[in-house]
């Protein structure tokens, strides 16, 4: 086999492309883990004695009071903030704590904020094609296959978030859903490991929160994903395990009906709605 041939070889053509780092070793564990884990923000402890783990595919919920520090939380794993004292792991492998942010985007923990940020000018094919980055350096045979692969991993990402029928459409006129699901399919590109979601169904209709709702089970087990989200009914019709957060602490862990049957998640979250 040629030197070409090998390195156009479909399942190997990326290898020499993708970062060196070592995969997420998730054999005797979970995929996140988050012990003891303290933030103080002049003095107030935004976080404080946090332990949280999160399993391999996994779709988890994290629900609690304005305040209650699912924010830093986030900003934790991502690497934008970094804790007084603690520990956080990707895998049994990788100490996040010792990473900056394009470290751990890297290692495959993708995050998507609440507001959209497509690119409006771009169809949504292009804005699915730039969110996978190319090596201008690679010699024009590869790109060619390169290409090839990138299709394919569109058409499958375009499958996923149902805008197959959208995909040469600008992405400016998209609703405020399809800039949602859109912005998913950006982070799945990269075919991450990890994606954090915050508030997904802020400002959507309920059609639009059904359809999150498929798009959001439709990847556990594929990836883990964590999602931070207000809305009691999205939570409900997803969450397989929710995490109440309280104070910069978990509060309770379970199914949706055993924490919105926990009085002191009634006492300081759900009773505050009511
Ligand atoms: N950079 C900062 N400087 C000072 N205080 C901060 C900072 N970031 C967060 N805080 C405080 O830490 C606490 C936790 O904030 P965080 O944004 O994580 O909560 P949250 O659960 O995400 O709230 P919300 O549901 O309102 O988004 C809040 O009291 C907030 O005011």
């Amino acid at each position: 086999m040629s030197i070409i041939e090998e390195l156009s070889n479909r399942d190997r053509v990326f290898e020499f492309l993708t970062p060196a780092v070592s995969p997420v070793d998730t054999r005797h564990g979970p995929i996140l883990y988050m012990e003891d884990v303290n933030v103080s923000f002049d003095g107030f402890r935004a976080i404080n004695n946090l332990n949280m783990t999160i399993d391999d595919g996994e779709l988890r919920c994290i629900i609690g009071p304005n305040g209650a520090g699912k924010t830093t939380m986030m900003d934790i794993i991502t690497g934008k903030t970094a804790p007084d004292t603690g520990s956080v792991w990707f895998g049994s492998r990788h100490n996040l704590l010792t990473m900056n942010e394009p470290e751990i985007a890297t290692l495959g923990i993708g995050r998507k904020f609440q507001k959209p940020t497509v690119f409006e000018a771009l169809t949504v094919f292009e804005n699915l094609e730039l969110a996978m980055a190319t090596d201008k350096r690679v010699i024009p045979t590869l790109r060619a296959a390169m290409k090839a692969e990138f299709r394919e991993r569109i058409g499958e990402v375009l499958e996923t978030i149902g805008l197959q029928d959208l995909r040469n459409q600008l992405a400016g006129i998209l609703s405020h859903g399809q800039k949602q699901w859109l912005e998913i399919g950006m982070l799945l590109m990269q075919k991450p490991r990890l994606l954090l979601v915050d508030e997904p169904v802020a400002g959507m209709t309920e059609q639009e929160m059904e359809r999150t709702a498929e798009l959001l089970t439709s990847l556990a087990g594929k990836q883990s994903v964590v999602v931070v989200e207000h809305d009691m009914g999205f939570v409900r019709s997803i969450a397989r395990k929710v995490t109440v957060l309280h104070q910069g602490s978990v509060l309770a862990e379970g199914s949706m009906d055993q924490v919105s049957n926990d009085p002191e998640v009634i006492k300081v979250y759900l009773g505050e709605e009511a």
